[in-house]
């Protein structure tokens, strides 16, 4: 086992107000940024490490910046503390034509004047170092690199930048393992690492188990520090070959085949995760007390949606009844266990091996909730919902909408669940319409907000839930 490495870095005076002007234009364009539809009005830093000086070939510098925004209209036009986002900045002389793409912009004053300064990620050194930090466990700076000890890390795996659309960005080492680099930062315990960590001292197979990660210490991250360290990337085993739930699930459509079979084993796969999560942390009786703020919960985001996308309007009245009728169910006795989840389950989260092996990842929850309210437990069927709506999805973005497909789809993944987890969804079905209509306003919002050509999908669920007998 190598020696870990410590190393204290300074950073220069200057150097954010000096890369500020380039990080207003260039933040917001990114896909990860979550604050879209408000400009960005300044920066302030949380923490910056130096994790090579820039010379004339390279430097690299790792900053957890806070993005200023003012309130939308109607909030007074004031500016908020905003988001804390982990960038990797790489300082050239002269971007190389193969770093095209990563441009940030030209500094023209402060202590890199006269630099390139780029997206390093995209960038084979940047990468390395990254990898290297993780295998020797590294500490430099604020920044600590921890490794599972039994976990070897091969050295010199060639880093590939991945270039799907993501909420964070990730970075695969010759398919050997992948590293995801979070985006927008939030001190605490982070789910993404929490739960497959505890899945891995369970022994579940279904989840790739964390093999490295980092943290940024809060000691290093400024006088108006939290308590807690930043989760800021998790490295985990590559699942070669492996091909996403929802580009299956689409290839089926195509070849007007259905998916029943994969359906079924998916169910069980989400039944054996949330069976082994059950085991591993602890699980709560939601009584009236505990149903009424769960309700709440829902009925808030739900008139926050209609706010927000007027279209809902017509069905607010349906949905608020989704979930009177739990609240209901809760006041005449019935109650229910909640657990931890995944939180934001869809074909997209399930990738399914060459060997035809289901495994989730991507346990970060929806990331626009609080952290404590994603780590909360909640009833196991939150999940199921979720991949409900996506064989929804799936069957609605083809021309014309299979509805039967999903039909088939959803009833499959609910006998697989039930075959591996001893109880049927379906024997629930207010909690499950309860679930469903809140991941289906919640989608509404997603879609209006990032995909607006996406909005008829979860509009078309809104209808069929906002009745009181949704088949
Ligand atoms: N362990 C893994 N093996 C293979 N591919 C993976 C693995 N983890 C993630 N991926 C790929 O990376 C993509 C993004 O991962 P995800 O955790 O969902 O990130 P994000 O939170 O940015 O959406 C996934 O859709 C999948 O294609
Ligand atoms: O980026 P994440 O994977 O964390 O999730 C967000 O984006 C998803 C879309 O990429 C969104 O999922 C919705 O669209 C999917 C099809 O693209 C569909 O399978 C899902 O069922 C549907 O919810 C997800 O809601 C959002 O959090």
């Amino acid at each position: 086992m190598s020696e870990a490495v410590t190393r204290t870095v300074t950073t220069p005076p200057g150097l954010l107000a000096s890369l500020d002007p380039l990080l207003r234009e260039w933040l917001p364009r990114q896909r990860w940024f979550a604050g879209k539809g408000r400009p960005v009005t300044g920066f302030a830093l949380v923490s910056a490490t130096e994790l090579l000086p820039p010379t004339a070939n390279l430097g690299l510098y790792h900053l957890l910046v806070r993005a200023h925004q003012p309130l939308l209209a109607g909030h007074g036009g004031h500016e908020q503390p905003g988001d804390c986002y982990q960038l990797l900045i790489g300082v050239r002389e002269a971007l190389p034509p193969r770093l095209a793409p990563a441009l940030i912009g030209h500094v023209t004053r402060g202590p890199l004047a006269g630099r390139t300064v780029y997206e390093a990620l995209h960038d084979t050194r940047p990468a390395d170092l990254l990898l290297e930090a993780l295998r020797t466990r590294a500490r430099i700076g604020g920044l600590r690199f921890e490794r599972v000890p039994h976990q070897e890390v091969r050295s010199g795996l060639v880093p590939r930048l991945m270039t799907a659309e993501q909420s964070n960005s990730s970075v695969v080492y010759g398919d050997t393992f992948i590293l995801k680099l979070l985006r927008r930062i939030v001190p605490g315990i982070n789910p993404d690492l929490e739960l497959p960590l505890a899945l891995a001292r369970e022994g579940c197979p279904r989840v790739p188990p964390p093999t490295a990660w980092l943290v940024a210490d809060p000691e290093g991250a400024g006088a108006s520090a939290p308590a807690e360290p930043y989760v800021l990337g998790v490295l985990q085993p590559f699942v070669q070959g492996a091909t996403d739930g929802w580009e299956l699930a689409l290839r089926e459509l195509a070849k007007g085949e259905d998916f029943v079979a994969e359906a079924r084993a998916l169910g069980r796969a989400t039944a054996e995760v949330h069976t082994a999560l059950a085991r591993a942390l602890p699980t709560v009786t939601l009584g009236h007390t505990q149903l009424r703020s769960l309700v709440d919960g829902m009925t808030q985001r739900l008139e926050a949606a209609v706010h927000a996308v007027p279209s809902l309007r017509p069905y607010a009245g349906g949905l608020r009844s989704a979930f009177s009728a739990l609240d209901q169910l809760a006041a005449e006795g019935s109650t229910w266990t909640a657990q931890r989840v995944h939180g934001d389950l869809h074909l997209g989260q399930c990738l399914r091996s060459p060997a035809g092996e289901w495994s989730l990842i991507d346990f970060e929850g929806e990331p626009a909730r609080p952290l404590a309210e994603r780590r909360m437990p909640q009833p196991a069927v939150r999940d199921v919902a979720g991949m409900l709506r996506s064989f929804d999805y799936a069957a609605r973005s083809v021309d014309p909408p299979q509805p039967d497909w999903a039909g088939h789809c959803r009833a499959a993944y609910c006998s697989g669940y039930a075959e591996a987890a001893g109880r049927d969804p379906r024997t629930d079905p207010v909690l499950l319409r309860a679930y469903e209509t809140d991941k289906a306003v919640y989608e509404v919002v997603y879609e209006a907000r990032h995909r607006p050509e996406w909005l008829p999908v979860p509009l078309a669920a809104v209808q069929r839930l906002a009745s009181p007998d949704p088949t």
